[in-house]
Formats: C-alpha cells, sequence, structure tokens
C-alpha cells in the first residue's frame, strides 16, 4: 500500500514563545523540522512526503532542507498552510490528491521525536483500521471543570489516552472529511483524529511512545535539549525469558497464542491458560526485571479469573514503553505432542503481533514434540517457553 507523510508546519509557536518558529528552532545541532523529516524520510515504507508551511517562512524552509543529510527527492514541493491547524491539514492533503497515496500519516513539525516503531505501528493501524491516531496511558487524575473553576467530573483515567500524531488513515476517507468539515464552516478540530470522527469514520488508538512529546513550551525545549544532550543515545538491549505449563482437562478447545484452537481436551487454568502468552509476559517482565505474571496478576485476584490473556502481554508491552523502551522481538516454542501448531501458527503470529503492536517479522513461533517423554509426550499437559528482546534507554536501564 502506498503510504505519504504530511507534515504540518505552519504554526507560529506563539506559546514557545522566543524569535522564531518553534520548528525551526535550533535543537542540539539541527533545526526541529529537520529532526522530524527525518524520521519519515529515512522509513522505507513512506513514499512521498509533504511538508505545508507558512508563505512567511520559505527562508527557514529552505535552510532547513539543506541541513538534511541527503535532500531528498521524496519530498514534494510544499504547500502552504492556513489559519488554524486544520486548515493547514486540509492544504496538504489537496497537494497529495494527484499522488493519491492508500494511507496517508499526518504529523506535526513540533514533534522531532516520533521514532521508526511508532510509524510502523501508524502504518499497520491505518491498514487494519482505517483511521488510528497513537495514545499513551494518562498518569494524572484528570477533572472536567466549570466556568467558575469548580470540578465538575473525574473520568475514569483507565479509559483516557493523550493522543499524539502521527496519525494515520486511509487518504480518500480522510480528505473527504476535511472537505465537509471545511464546506460545514467547522474550524475547531484540533486534531485529525477528532474530525474523522465528527465525519462518522470509526477511528481507533494505538500504542503511542511517551517520548513523543510536542514542542509546545518553553520548559518542552530545556527537556528535549537535556534528552539529546544524554541522548547521543545508548540502548541496553536486554533478553528475557519465560516458561509456563498447564495441565489439560475437561474441554473442546485451548487458548494459544490468543487464537482459539478446537481441541479434544481443555486447559485447567485461573485464567483462559494461554501459555504461549503467559510464557512472553514473563520473558518481558524478565527482560525488564520486573517480576513475573503472578506479581503483576496474583492468581489469588478473583479478577483474573477466565481472563483473557490478551492483557497480560499487553500489560507488560506497555510497561516497556513507558520506560521509553522499545520491544524488538518475540520468540515462543510450544512443546507439546497436540495440538499441531501448523495451522495456527500464522493467525496467532498475527494476533501476538496484534496484542504486542509489533510487525509480523518481529513475532516468532515455533513448535516441538518431546517426542513422546514427560508429561507433555503423554499429553498431561502442554508447555511453552519464550524469549523476549528488548531495548531500554540506559537511563532507565
Ligand atoms: N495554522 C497552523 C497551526 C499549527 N500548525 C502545526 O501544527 C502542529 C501542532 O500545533 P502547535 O503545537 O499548536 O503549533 P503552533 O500553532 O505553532 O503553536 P502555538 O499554538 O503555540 O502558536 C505544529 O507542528 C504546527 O506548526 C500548522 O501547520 N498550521
Ligand atoms: C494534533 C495534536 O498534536 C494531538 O495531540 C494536538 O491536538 C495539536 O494541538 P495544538 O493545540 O495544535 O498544539
Amino acid at each position: 500500500m502506498s503510504v505519504a507523510a504530511l507534515i504540518v508546519a505552519a504554526g507560529r509557536g506563539s506559546r514557545a514563545g522566543e524569535g522564531i518558529p518553534k520548528q525551526y528552532r535550533w535543537l542540539e545541532g539541527k533545526p526541529v523540522l529537520a529532526r522530524t523529516l527525518s524520521a519519515f524520510l529515512s522509513h522505507p515504507a513512506i513514499g512521498r512526503t509533504v511538508v505545508v508551511i507558512h508563505p512567511d517562512d520559505c527562508d527557514f524552509y529552505e535552510q532547513t532542507i539543506r541541513t538534511l543529510p541527503s535532500p531528498s527527492s521524496s519530498i514534494l514541493p510544499c504547500a502552504h498552510g492556513g489559519e488554524t491547524r486544520q486548515d493547514s491539514v486540509r492544504n496538504g492533503l489537496e497537494a497529495l490528491t494527484d499522488l493519491n497515496p492508500e494511507i496517508v500519516l499526518v504529523h506535526d513539525a513540533a514533534r522531532p521525536f516520533a521514532g521508526p516503531d511508532l510509524i510502523e505501528r501508524a502504518i499497520e493501524a491505518a491498514r487494519h483500521w482505517g483511521a488510528a491516531v497513537p495514545g499513551t496511558t494518562v498518569t494524572d487524575t484528570i477533572k472536567v471543570i466549570g466556568d467558575q473553576s469548580e470540578v465538575l467530573s473525574t473520568p475514569d483515567r483507565s479509559r483516557l489516552r493523550a493522543v499524539q500524531t502521527p496519525q494515520a488513515f486511509r487518504f480518500l476517507p480522510l480528505l473527504d472529511a476535511h472537505r465537509k468539515a471545511a464546506a460545514s464552516n467547522l474550524y475547531s478540530f484540533t486534531d485529525d483524529g477528532a474530525l474523522a470522527e465528527w465525519a462518522g469514520l470509526p477511528v481507533h488508538v494505538f500504542e503511542g511512545e511517551i517520548g513523543n512529546i510536542k514542542l509546545t513550551h518553553p520548559a518542552d525545549f530545556q527537556e528535549a535539549e537535556r534528552r539529546l544532550k544524554g541522548e547521543e543515545m545508548i540502548w541496553v538491549t536486554r533478553l528475557g525469558t519465560g516458561f509456563d505449563v498447564h495441565a489439560f482437562g475437561e474441554g473442546d478447545h485451548v487458548w494459544l497464542g490468543g487464537v482459539k484452537v478446537p481441541h479434544d481436551r481443555g486447559i485447567i487454568a485461573h485464567s483462559d491458560g494461554d501459555v504461549i502468552l503467559h510464557a512472553l509476559t514473563d520473558a518481558i517482565l524478565g527482560a525488564l526485571a520486573d517480576g513475573d505474571i503472578g506479581t503483576h496478576f496474583p492468581p489469588s485476584d478473583p479478577q483474573w479469573r477466565g481472563a483473557s490473556s490478551d492483557r497480560f502481554l499487553a500489560h507488560a508491552v506497555e510497561l516497556v514503553r513507558n520506560r521509553s523502551g522499545i520491544v524488538d522481538h518475540l520468540d515462543t516454542t510450544l512443546l507439546c505432542e497436540k495440538p499441531r501448531l501448523g495451522p495456527y501458527r500464522e493467525a496467532m503470529r498475527q494476533r501476538v503481533a496484534e496484542i504486542a503492536g509489533l510487525r509480523l517479522d518481529q513475532v516468532s513461533l515455533k513448535a516441538t514434540t518431546t517426542e513422546k517423554l514427560g508429561f507433555t509426550g503423554r499429553g498431561e499437559g502442554i508447555a511453552a517457553q519464550a524469549a523476549a528482546t528488548i531495548r531500554l534507554p540506559e537511563v532507565s536501564a
């Protein structure tokens, strides 16, 4: 599927204070916009990129382009922005109509820390859902207030996500939604997700990146400088392993890798007994040196009775991302005589990739019998062992 990037850089950066618009300010040796652009220009899945700039900023823009390592032919002639971010996005979309990509990623120039994995997840999410925005869990409690700053309500934090960019969409439906909003004189959407929602497109949230901050206030620049200084970032690679066993019992199916597999036995377990997801969860927790699945989801806690193990794996991955880390690879070996893995392997890889927010090539799944030896050989139970490779910034390792 063809993918284009649309970088909105036409704002004035009034909240950031100081002189020139923030996207052209230099941050540790490069303009902010050059950092933002590089992430997209260097991504192999992105065909073309259009940057939307303010008409007054042509010189700044040209200077920025000259700082790129190799001025890229994949950058289209820039488009001009409008009064609001929404106008600027619409102008950028109009500039892409000849190209007519299948997917467009809309990104703020003011977010220079979007990483390749985030971009990959955005593309996958658009392929899968058609419209998706990256979100991170909220760590502060949020209040809804009234005109007198009185608290009206406290929404359930577990349902809230702080939304970032790149936001990912099928191109034509987004273009259509923007045109409709403009035709209805609606210009107050603060992100494209909200505009798409208004236009009736189902919008989903995929995993964002804690480090993908928007440079908005002066303090954000100080934070970004600190980070980049420390950051010719040293990554520490960690490998964790996990192992899980469940006994067979009454039943007609087993859950493996998040997929329901018909079988002449069931699994005896507190949760759904998915040994693949349990071993993977423990492997990630092992790499984080953060206890094991029982520490995070005690079997004594009735709320996990019959629980789908998807949430265990998703939680472990979230812990990695909360530490600005990256899950690089997940590898599992299933040990049993039956059921056979073969017919379900791809569906399981797909599901594990989906739960963990990874690409398919980052998920490996293998199986072996134990040559009729031991409890697996006698068909009394099933086991899985897993390895997870993650990277953490040295500071939090
Ligand atoms: N009319 C506008 C307004 C914003 N943006 C872009 O949208 C992104 C997010 O907006 P924001 O952080 O609010 O940037 P500014 O509008 O520049 O900031 P401020 O509101 O402080 O002036 C930025 O990359 C900004 O350049 C844009 O292209 N056109
Ligand atoms: C698009 C956005 O970055 C998502 O968080 C945000 O809504 C932009 O808001 P701004 O007020 O234009 O900075």
